[in-house]
């Protein structure tokens, strides 16, 4: 028998890097490596940190494989969540080390958390007792050991309030031990009383988490149903079972209403994952997911990687939304993927929105999905009244955005106290800034696009490239003086005509330019919600799953905006948008209202979203989406290609073009003939044709379209026209984006 140490395994470590391949290494048994464990191993000169994505014995004889250096203190990760990154790598047609990296890039930044400290009553007394003061010895009193910016929340102090208690010796400060990487919360900490439709509809989830096999359930409700409400209970079912769970939120760092609503239910605050938390706390996070002691990981779309230990259950909230996409680096769709994982997992998996992709639905309508719907509001309160403003016959007065009819039902708002919402979805002070003398129009010298006028920031932006220019005084053209004009209307215009209509309310505008980012978006969140102001302005930021109890109406601007687009998804994003929007109004006590202003009040987005039949406009849309072969009935794919000049991206998109043409036949797929109609069954390649932004970040762009059916291998036409088409050299760059859900 060879002695222990001469005992080998061959293994293939995966490196985080863009490559495919696992390289094979040797290792003696005596490492005790296992499939998942993390490693250092030489990689060309150097080390590196990897993952052992397979093992096997070595076969007999001298190995001239390079060793494994060392093992790394770090559980390894286990084979469902290796089977996914081969699963998200296969389907993006990324490279398998770069899903690799998003998985593992957390445990590394170990390093102790900031110290705490807390705050303890000593027993003197102030000097003098200011009511300031006063609520903070009976916050300090009630709450116990807290740490100063919690004590300053809890009794609404500033933080000076308290650093002069502490210099009078009214506080003394102790080493407070660090916060629990995950609080565990309660099942039964507070159940709410469940509606008859919302309790049958949280029993069939809860049997779904029970089951322990894997299932898709829709969760479909109105605006304003208690979706919420209902998949906390099957959030529970899987907390009783030791099982964990994770809640995919679209736009987790701004909702802290969430969160309170979280703790108020089951007792804790659950445990958050975005990219707003610190390095330290995800490493800490990342090992407390792994050990199984986070039960409940609330995260943005990359919480999807995490190393669950026994996930039960997977949730995807608003599950229609466009930010479940990653369109650079690693290509996926977060909602398809929370499902694909759910799969390898065997658990459940919940999609809840108040209106559903088409994709899902189609899924729940074929019976693949389960569906479960929320037919009224919580508590007998009524859907807001739509009705629409006809811009061409009574628009607003020229340069103004506001209509008679708005403007009406803003002062009536207005007076009854109630507060309204402002919808554009435009940010800036206006998309367009043109010379009137000489007709001059600012663009971004990087793309072709426009320069958006931003006031609060002082400067002319561009929406695709961050490039940021001063103002000028001049038209930089003509040096005409004083003659540059403002095109069309954003946010801030808004309110500059908002307020002067109406001078006496306090107005706030809600968009992803406020300084101070989300913390301070969260906040003015929470200020609209204590009913802080009159009319909230906001873009596409206020139309998610926000409740604000005083809102009662809701003026949509511009409703057409997004129709014009080109985008094969056009119809059902704007539906949803303004379904969404519409829905903040009137989920309290007083019946909410909507105004639509549009100039195609007869298109059949519009209709459905005045009738509130969107059962006419699903069956209309998947109809159309059937017949066309477009997702979910087919599969899409784009091929970008860029390059420094607008003559070798299109050269080499061409080329490409014909190089699908020439490929050898292949099983998984057939390609339709160049120009022809592609029969069923066949792909079908468009373009090359010019991006409708043609230049982005200096970079000349060409876009291929490829439609396939479902039955075909996309991935496998796509890898061997890759392979066959030119190489990408000379500043040529092809990249492939599957299910694309942005054409620009
Ligand atoms: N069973 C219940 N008991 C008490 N309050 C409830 C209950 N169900 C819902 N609510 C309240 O009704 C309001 C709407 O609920 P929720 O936000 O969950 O709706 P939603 O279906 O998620 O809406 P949207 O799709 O518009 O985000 C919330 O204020 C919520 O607290
Ligand atoms: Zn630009």
């Amino acid at each position: 028998m060879p002695a222990a140490e001469s005992v080998q395994s061959v293994v293939d470590v995966l490196f985080p890097v863009a490559v495919d391949t696992a390289y094979s290494y040797v290792a003696p048994a005596a490492m005790g490596l296992v499939p998942g464990a993390f490693v250092e191993a030489p990689l060309g000169p150097r080390r590196a940190i990897g993952v052992v994505f397979a093992q096997r014995p070595a076969p007999p004889g001298a190995s001239n494989l390079r060793a494994v250096a060392a093992r790394l203190d770090i559980s390894p990760l286990g084979d469902r969540l290796r089977d996914f990154i081969d699963w998200v790598a296969r389907w993006g047609m990324s490279p398998r080390g770069m899903v690799l990296r998003m998985a593992i890039r957390a445990p590394f930044h170990a390093a102790p958390e900031p110290k705490r400290v807390g705050l303890r009553l000593t027993g003197a007394a102030p000097a003098r007792l200011t009511p300031a003061r006063e609520r903070t010895l009976a916050a300090a009193q009630a709450g116990g050991l807290m740490t100063k910016a919690a004590l300053a929340k809890a009794a609404g102090v500033s933080a000076s309030v308290i650093d002069g208690l502490i210099r009078q010796g009214v506080f003394t400060l102790e080493t407070l031990a660090p916060e629990p990487a995950a609080p565990v919360g309660d099942p039964d900490f507070r159940q709410p009383l469940l509606s008859q439709d919302q309790a049958a509809a949280a029993a069939e989830l809860a049997k779904a988490v029970l089951a322990q096999s894997f299932s898709v359930t829709l969760l479909e409700g109105v605006t304003g149903s208690g979706k919420t409400e209902t998949y906390f209970e099957a959030i529970a079912a899987a907390l009783r079972a030791g099982r964990q769970t994770l809640v995919l939120l679209p736009e987790i760092a701004l909702t802290s209403q969430f969160v309170d609503r979280f703790g108020a239910r089951f007792g804790a605050a659950p445990v958050e994952w975005h990219s707003g938390i610190g390095a330290a706390r995800r490493a800490r996070i990342w090992s407390a997911v792994a050990s199984g002691e986070a039960k409940i990981i609330i995260g943005a779309r990359s919480a999807l990687f995490l190393p669950f230990q026994s996930l039960g259950l997977v949730i995807v909230d608003e599950e229609h939304d466009g930010a479940y996409k990653q369109e650079d680096g690693v290509v996926y769709h977060a909602r398809d993927m929370a499902v694909v994982r759910g799969r390898i997992e065997q658990c459940a998996v919940i999609l809840a929105s108040a209106t559903p992709s088409i994709e899902t639905r189609v899924n729940a309508d074929q019976g693949r999905y389960r569906r479960l719907v929320l037919k009224d509001r919580f508590g007998g309160r009524a859907m807001p009244k739509i009705e629409a403003v006809d811009m061409r016959l009574k628009p607003p007065p020229r340069g103004k955005w506001i209509s008679p009819a708005l403007i009406a039902a803003l002062a009536d708002n207005l007076g009854k106290g109630q507060q309204s919402l402002l919808f554009l979805n435009r940010r800036g002070y206006a998309p367009l800034t043109l010379c009137r003398s000489c007709g001059h129009r600012f663009q971004c010298p990087n793309c072709a696009a426009w320069l958006v006028d931003h006031r609060f920031r002082k400067a002319l932006i561009c929406h695709h490239c961050g490039h940021m220019e001063r103002r000028p005084e001049l038209c930089p053209n003509c040096e005409a003086v004083e003659s540059l004009m403002a095109c069309g209307p954003g946010v801030e215009r808004l309110e500059e005509e908002a307020a002067e209509l109406f001078p006496d309310a306090r107005l706030m505008i809600l968009s992803s330019d406020l300084a101070g980012g989300a913390e301070r978006l969260r906040a003015e969140f929470e200020a609209v919600a204590r009913g802080a102001c009159d009319i909230v302005i906001g873009t596409q930021l206020v139309a998610k799953g926000h409740n604000f109890p005083g809102l009662t109406l809701v003026g949509v601007i511009d409703a057409d905006i997004g129709l014009t687009s080109g985008d094969p998804r056009a119809a059902e994003r704007t539906f949803q948008l303004l379904q969404q929007v519409t829905g903040r109004a009137g989920r309290f006590e007083t019946p909410g209202r909507a105004l639509v202003q549009s100039f195609q009040p007869e298109h059949p987005v519009m209709r459905a979203i005045l009738s509130g039949d969107s059962e006419k406009f699903y069956a209309e849309e998947i109809e159309q989406r059937r017949r066309a072969g477009l997702p979910p009935f087919g599969r899409l794919a784009a091929l970008i290609v860029s390059g420094n000049d607008a003559a070798s991206a299109e050269a080499f998109a061409r080329a490409l073009a014909r190089a699908a043409h020439d490929l050898p036949r292949s099983d998984g797929w057939t390609l339709a003939a160049a120009g022809g109609l592609p029969t069923e069954g066949e792909l079908s390649l468009l373009g090359p044709a010019e991006a409708p932004i043609a230049i982005l970040r200096g970079r000349h762009r060409f876009r291929l379209l490829i439609r396939a059916p479902r039955s075909s291998d996309l991935q496998g036409f796509l890898n061997a026209l890759l392979a066959a088409g030119p190489p990408q050299r000379g500043g040529v760059n092809a990249a492939i984006d599957i299910d694309p859900q942005s054409f620009l």
